[in-house]
């Protein structure tokens, strides 16, 4: 069975654009729990546009499924330009002290709209590698965003990491599209062998929504998706309970 980590980002992002506490993250993850979802997602970003350190707080303490918090581990400790607001830690110093089930590092710069591509382990898989460490001797099952890019996964197994997360960008670009969605996903399927073979465990993310997760959820060994951006446009329109109990029957659930 694939798991469904509902990413709430974008929640936070809709409480953000006033100085209000709603919607209530803790509330709108309880919800999605009680409609099924397998764990709770979230990328507290340095500038705190979104998922605010204090969310990871305030949802580590009520969540009764996996909790994976993703994120850049090379940001530092920034202080909030709001008031009311607390400072970003860093993203590492986060993560030891809330202990998730699992984190996924993610390459992201601080400026970028959004996350755009995976780790380059021949340039920093010798940063990585001691941090997948540390957090694997803290309990926690580490995940690297990664391309679907076959020599990368095989040096991403070097750095120890229990699993890597698939970036599904180019395969949502090719759904949207019709462009070469057969060549596409026969990367993802191609990469997800890779995995295999070097004793990776497989997760994916980044734009997967109601029309591409069908065939996408065909990938061999898949073992979770985390979804945000798309879910939550969905619970828009059919409620939030009703996108996820979609996203779980589009798992094949
Ligand atoms: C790594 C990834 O693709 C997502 O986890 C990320 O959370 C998206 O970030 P935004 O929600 O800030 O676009
Ligand atoms: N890791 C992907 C994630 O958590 C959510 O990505 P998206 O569905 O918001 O694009």
């Amino acid at each position: 069975m694939i798991a469904l980590s509902v990413n709430l980002n974008k929640i936070a992002l809709i409480r953000n654009s006033r100085d209000t506490t709603n919607p209530s993250v803790p509330a709108h993850a309880q919800l999605c729990i009680d409609a099924g979802a397998d764990g709770i997602t979230v990328h507290p970003r340095p500038d705190q546009r979104h998922i605010r350190a204090s969310d990871c707080f305030d949802l580590a303490a009520m969540l009764k499924v996996e909790f994976n918090i993703e994120g850049n581990p090379f940001t530092s400790a920034r202080k909030s330009e709001r008031p009311g607001v607390g400072d970003y830690p860093g993203f590492m110093n986060l993560v030891r002290e809330i202990r998730p089930a699992q984190c996924t590092l993610v390459p992201d710069t601080d400026g970028q709209l959004t996350s755009d591509h995976g780790f380059d382990l021949r340039r920093d898989g010798d940063r990585v590698a001691p941090l997948v460490e540390e957090l694997r001797s803290l309990g926690i099952r580490t995940s690297l965003f990664m391309d679907p890019d076959p020599q990368q996964i095989r040096l991403a197994a070097q750095t120890g990491t229990d699993r890597i997360e698939l970036y599904t960008e180019s395969y949502a670009q090719a759904y949207r599209t019709g462009q070469k969605v057969d060549a596409v996903f026969q990367q993802f399927v191609n990469a997800a062998e890779v995995a295999a073979e070097v004793g990776l465990g497989v997760n994916a993310g980044h734009d997967l929504d109601l029309d591409n997760l069908p065939r996408f959820a065909s990938l061999p060994g898949l073992l979770e998706v985390s979804i945000g951006h798309a879910l939550t446009v969905d619970a828009i329109r059919m409620g939030l309970a009703n996108a996820v109990n979609a996203y779980q029957a589009a798992l094949g659930k």
